[in-house]
């Protein structure tokens, strides 16, 4: 089993170990491009579209991960963690509805492509009770994180985001975003910490596969179709 150094979680050590598809999943060129200012706005609107899509179906992932919250973890202060990520997403569905509307893509015609049918076919495997609550958890984490690390890269110091990108720059880069991640993270890291050695190989492929889905999802968005 893997030795984990001092101080440090499970979950640093992964990326430490996967850090090029946590970078390529992070610094993906799509989101280098909004930073930077080249963005391709019908890649824009493409990705608006499928993530629309992909919102709709992470909604009753999240609320999957609270049930599990509220039986499996010991720890009421988890469900409160979740509950507030998933009363987010209510206000999430109701920007992108704005931004579909701001940027002229009728969500009512997006096809979901197959980077987001795949993505979503493993969040559904995700919420079979089968699933231990540790790994749950890391792949919840992984989910959010990646949005949050993406997005807060185009709002750092040197930016040149586009004025109407920044609103979803700020969606998902803002300091309370930031925070929420951080506290799933310490579930995770709990859970992990009392994992077996069985969970925690599950929990690490489960780590790197959301990466190669979160990238797959910029691809197909920057092949702006
Ligand atoms: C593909 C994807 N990954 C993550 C998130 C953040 N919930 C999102 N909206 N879309």
């Amino acid at each position: 089993m893997e030795k984990k150094p001092e101080n440090r979680g499970m979950i640093d050590t992964w990326i430490d170990k996967h850090r090029s598809i946590y970078s390529a999943a992070t610094r993906h060129a799509f989101v280098v491009s909004i930073r930077d200012g080249s963005v391709d706005l019908s890649s824009f609107r493409t990705w608006l579209g499928q993530d629309y899509l992909f919102v709709r179906g992470f909604v009753p992932f999240v609320a999957s991960v609270l049930i599990r919250a509220c039986k499996d973890s010991g720890e009421s202060s988890d469900m409160e963690v979740v509950l507030g990520g998933l009363a987010s997403l209510n206000d999430e569905i109701e920007w992108f509805k704005r931004e579909g509307s701001k940027w002229d893509v009728d969500f009512s015609t997006v096809v979901p492509q197959n980077a987001n049918q795949e993505y979503r076919r493993f969040l559904d495997a995700l919420m079979s009770s089968e699933v231990k609550y540790a790994v749950i958890m890391t792949a919840f984490w992984a989910i959010e994180a990646v949005y949050q690390e993406s997005f807060a890269h185009c709002l750092e110091d040197g930016n040149k985001t586009p004025v109407g990108l920044t609103g979803a720059c700020h969606r998902w880069g803002n300091d309370g975003f930031k925070q929420y991640c951080s506290s799933v993270k310490n579930i995770a890291e709990r859970c992990l910490e009392n994992a077996s050695g069985e969970v925690l190989v599950e929990a690490e492929d489960v780590l790197v596969r959301v990466l190669e889905h979160e990238v797959a999802f910029w691809e197909m968005s920057r092949g702006g179709q």
